[in-house]
Formats: C-alpha cells, sequence, structure tokens
C-alpha cells in the first residue's frame, strides 16, 4: 500500500535515488535555487499542478529565488509513505525543465 508508513531504512534506500532531498523529523524535504522570482514562482505553479494530480500535497515555500518542499502523509498519521516519494520524484521532474538546483 503506498500511504503505508515507510521504515527508517526504506526512507533511506529511497533517499539516495534523490540527491538532494533530506529527511527532516517525519517529512522529506529540499530546496531548489533559481535563476530569479519569476522563475521559482513558475517552478511552484507546475508542482502545484503536479499535487493535484497526484492528489498529495507538500508544504511549499516559495523565497526569493528559491523554493522549500517538505511532505509527508497526513492519512498515514503524519508518516513518510510511498507517495511522498512518488511526489519527490515528479517534482525533481519538473525542476529539471526549470532549470533549478
Ligand atoms: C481528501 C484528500 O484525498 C486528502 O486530503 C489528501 C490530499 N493531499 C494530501 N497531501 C498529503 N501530503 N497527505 C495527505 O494525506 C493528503 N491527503
Amino acid at each position: 500500500m503506498p500511504t503505508e508508513p515507510l521504515s527508517q531504512k526504506e526512507i533511506e534506500d529511497r533517499l539516495r535515488e534523490l540527491p538532494g532531498w533530506s529527511q527532516e523529523g517525519d517529512r522529506i524535504a529540499r530546496t531548489y535555487r533559481l535563476g530569479g522570482h519569476f522563475a521559482a514562482t513558475a517552478l511552484v505553479v507546475h508542482i502545484a499542478r503536479i499535487q493535484e494530480e497526484l492528489n498529495h500535497h507538500s508544504d511549499l515555500l516559495l523565497g526569493y529565488n528559491t523554493v522549500n518542499l517538505t511532505v509527508n502523509t497526513h492519512s498515514a498519521g503524519g508518516a513518510i509513505t510511498e507517495l511522498d516519494f512518488e511526489l519527490a520524484h515528479r517534482v525533481e521532474g519538473a525542476a529539471a525543465g526549470h532549470g533549478a538546483g
């Protein structure tokens, strides 16, 4: 089941496939840096579209030229699940297209 809590080992194994992502307590997180504020805002809009498609939503923080995401799964009691990693992989693909680093 994609919404069952992952074990700590499963989380660490999956994080190894996602450079730039880390575990912050009961969430996985990444900050992207972009070329400016509009570029960062465009990435936020793209992420919002992905999140609506997946019906899975991170906490998103827009800075001047940064976008920070943290996510866990509320319906799993706030644990980290496969759904969080599915979102992370989709966001990675989008971010690459925006030239985010
Ligand atoms: C009703 C709807 O399916 C739920 O509220 C969805 C929406 N987005 C969500 N996002 C996250 N991060 N965790 C959830 O459990 C979740 N549940």
